[in-house]
């Protein structure tokens, strides 16, 4: 049999609504229709072909981006596309460029940093492209940490300017996406000070580039970095480096939304939290997240074609041998990843509510939803893209030597992804802004104040401290409740347990730093939860369409069972699952794999099938 005739056997078999399970992964219907409308006007335009993007040197891939760049935004125009529309079409071009920082960060930090003045004088120009902006935060000194930033914005009430200045080497922005070649302007983060007293890091809108002939204006230095990871890749990308000679800016464009300077160089903090500064990066984190799954589901839809096509062993009697994907091993390592990329997809369409949301109260001056929303962020972001980027090396590995071809799609796909572990905040120093969270919580737990959203279960601790989990047959872990209280029994012990040795240091800070591997453990047991949680949610929800119900929650138990499994130590450990209830748990997940092999061939396929038109490099 030919690889097409395979596919085509095996989609034959489905037993589930195929249209109703495409609404459910893009969320609506009318998000479906528009997807699958750009994907079409993407797929069918030549000049958004990538099938030579590997082979192309970095000058050529850069010049192929830059044309990406201008067709896109020349189709946009013509056929008048939504801001919904927009972004599906850069998503489908899918390579990076330097739009997405104009689109994703400069223009966001704009609207959400500015003052009204500020939104009128810089959107339009932005809207409209007459002006090109980047994100300057990280320095070559300092990434991580922004308080250590060290460019100084220094106010002149002589000539009512601040002076930005890059006073060492460290200081020297590095890594910016779009300030190598492109931008005209940058968003960079600067020490605020005013008649010598530092008041921290604060946004300021620097031109660095002139609009008549695009050199770069006196007192800027500019370049790019060079060659990054992987071939084609982030290469696309002019991450660049950035010194300040003493460059003169006007008052106004300190982003004056959260602090402000008087023309007297009065520094005036307004009366919200000083974390607003760091607001756009609560914003792309929550992007990263949604965006997680679409990656994920990339990598595991050629994994899982190969799967099918790839025969190894087992002939009888000269018969054909045997499919890859019924190996036992295969579905263990395969299945789990198809079962994540639903988790992330609906927990990604979670936190972009909740996002909003708490958007809606800042407008309304509430803040108090603000460190629950940075946990979230931060920690999904952190959970979901080191497991995406796992996932696409297990994919590579899953498809034998030929995934390491580049014409697998997933070498290059590795490449472009694995930065998100890096980059919107390193994944390990996020896990441990989610543990401070947490432990402040504990801490909070004899107060009277009550935990609500993802950490309302810590309100119920002193049950799941000494909770037993009541499983006896493989199939009682088959229900939801009992899965959930295990996790949560598992978070709240291993927090409480962070918090209660934290306890026997004399200083929190240095309790902090030793502790800091099992405070990330509890961390990620915490965004696991979370995970799970909003996957039992959505199950929750009507899902119509026949059979699709039943298959996402074969995934769910699939996705829950096999973290379960992973970290079993950690279960057993916190005692409220025993060793025999954790063996009856991969009992059941073995169960599972069979069921989504045997009982429903096609749903895998299917499954994947639904993404097959985000996967437009070369396959199998
Ligand atoms: C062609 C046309 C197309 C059209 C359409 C277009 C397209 C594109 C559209 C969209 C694209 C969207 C997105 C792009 C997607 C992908 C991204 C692509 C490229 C990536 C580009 C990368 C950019 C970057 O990397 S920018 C730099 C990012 N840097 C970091 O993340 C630094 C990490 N460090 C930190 O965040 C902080 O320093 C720290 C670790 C949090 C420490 O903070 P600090 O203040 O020093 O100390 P603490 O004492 O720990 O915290 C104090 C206090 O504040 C609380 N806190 C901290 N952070 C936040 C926060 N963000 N929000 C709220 N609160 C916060 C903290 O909990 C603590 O609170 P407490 O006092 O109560 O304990
Ligand atoms: C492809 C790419 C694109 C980027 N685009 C941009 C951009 O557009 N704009 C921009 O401003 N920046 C950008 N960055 C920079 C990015 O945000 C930083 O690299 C990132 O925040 C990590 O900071 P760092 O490089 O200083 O790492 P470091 O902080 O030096 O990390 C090094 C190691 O130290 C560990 N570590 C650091 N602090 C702690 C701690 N407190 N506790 C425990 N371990 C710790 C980390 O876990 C890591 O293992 C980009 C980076 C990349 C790779």
């Amino acid at each position: 049999m030919e690889a097409l005739d395979y596919h085509a056997e095996e989609r034959r078999k489905a037993e589930f609504d195929v249209e109703e399970m495409k609404i459910v992964w893009a969320g609506s219907r009318q998000a479906y229709e528009i997807s699958d409308r750009v994907a079409r006007l993407v797929a069918s335009d030549p000049v958004f072909r990538k099938d030579n993007r590997t082979m192309l040197s970095r000058k050529d891939l850069f010049k192929d981006t830059l044309r990406k760049a201008a067709h896109a935004w020349k189709r946009i125009i013509e056929l008048r596309l939504s801001e919904e529309e927009a972004s599906k079409l850069r998503f489908f071009v899918d390579q990076p460029v330097f739009t997405d920082l104009h689109w994703g960060m400069f223009i966001p930090a704009i609207k959400g940093q500015g003052n009204e003045e500020q939104q009128q004088k810089w959107l339009p120009m932005a809207y409209k492209m007459q002006i090109i902006g980047c994100y300057a935060q990280t320095e070559l000194g300092h990434g991580s940490n922004v308080q250590g930033l060290e460019t100084t914005a220094t106010f002149d009430p002589e000539t009512d300017e601040f002076v930005i200045h890059s006073p060492t080497l460290t200081s020297s922005k590095w890594w910016p996406g779009g300030l190598g070649k492109v931008s005209t302007h940058a968003l960079i983060y600067a020490r605020l000070i005013t008649d010598g007293q530092d008041h921290g890091v604060h946004g300021f809108i620097v031109q660095l580039r002139s609009l008549d002939d695009h050199l770069p204006l006196p007192g800027i230095t500019v370049g790019d970095i060079g060659m990054k990871f992987g071939s084609g890749a982030y290469n696309s990308m002019d991450n660049g480096v950035l010194r300040f000679d003493h460059v003169r800016i006007l008052r106004d464009q300190m982003l004056m939304g959260v602090s402000q300077v008087t023309r007297e160089g009065k520094f005036m903090q307004s009366d919200v939290p000083r974390q607003l500064v760091y607001g756009t990066m609560v914003y792309v984190r929550q992007k990263i997240v949604a965006d997680a799954s679409c990656a994920l589901s990339r990598a595991v839809c050629i994994a899982t074609r190969y799967s099918v096509v790839r025969r190894q062993f087992g002939s009888h009697n000269g018969g054909p041998e045997t499919q890859v994907i019924d190996y036992k091993t295969q579905q263990s390592r395969l299945f789990p990843l198809l079962a994540s990329a639903y988790a992330f997809r609906f927990v990604g369409e979670w936190l972009k509510w909740l996002y909003t949301d708490v958007t809606q109260r800042l407008q309304a001056s509430d803040f108090s939803t603000l460190p629950e929303v940075h946990a979230c962020t931060a920690g999904l972001k952190s959970v979901t893209t080191s497991a995406t980027a796992d996932a696409i090396e297990e994919c590579r590995k899953l498809c034998g030597g030929h995934g390491y071809l580049s014409s697998s799609g997933l070498p290059e796909l590795f490449a472009v992804y694995v930065p998100a572990c890096t980059y919107e905040g390193d994944n390990v120093v996020l896990l441990l802004q989610v543990a401070r969270f947490l432990m402040k919580t504990v801490s909070q737990l004899g107060s009277g104040k009550k935990p609500v959203g993802t950490i309302a279960y810590m309100g119920r601790s002193e049950h799941l401290l000494q909770c037993r989990c009541e499983v006896e047959r493989a199939e009682d872990w088959l229900k939801p409740n009992v899965i959930l209280e295990a996790f949560e029994a598992r978070a709240a012990r291993m927090s409480v347990t962070c918090a209660k040795n934290l306890n026997n240091f004399a200083n929190q800070e240095e309790g902090f730093a030793q502790l800091a591997t099992d405070l990330a453990e509890a961390a990620v047991a915490h965004v696991q939860l979370i995970i799970v949680s909003k996957f039992i949610e959505k199950l929750q929800q009507d899902i119509p369409g026949k059979g699709v119900k039943r298959q996402l929650e074969i995934l769910f138990n699939v996705y829950a069972l096999s973290l379960l499994h992973k970290h079993l130590g950690d279960f057993v450990a916190s005692g409220c699952i025993t060793p025999k209830q954790g063996a009856l748990a991969n009992e059941q997940l073995r169960l599972l794999y069979s069921q989504v092999h045997f009982d429903n061939p096609s749903l895998l396929l299917y499954m994947v099938l639904l993404l097959e038109r985000l996967l437009q490099s070369t396959s199998f």
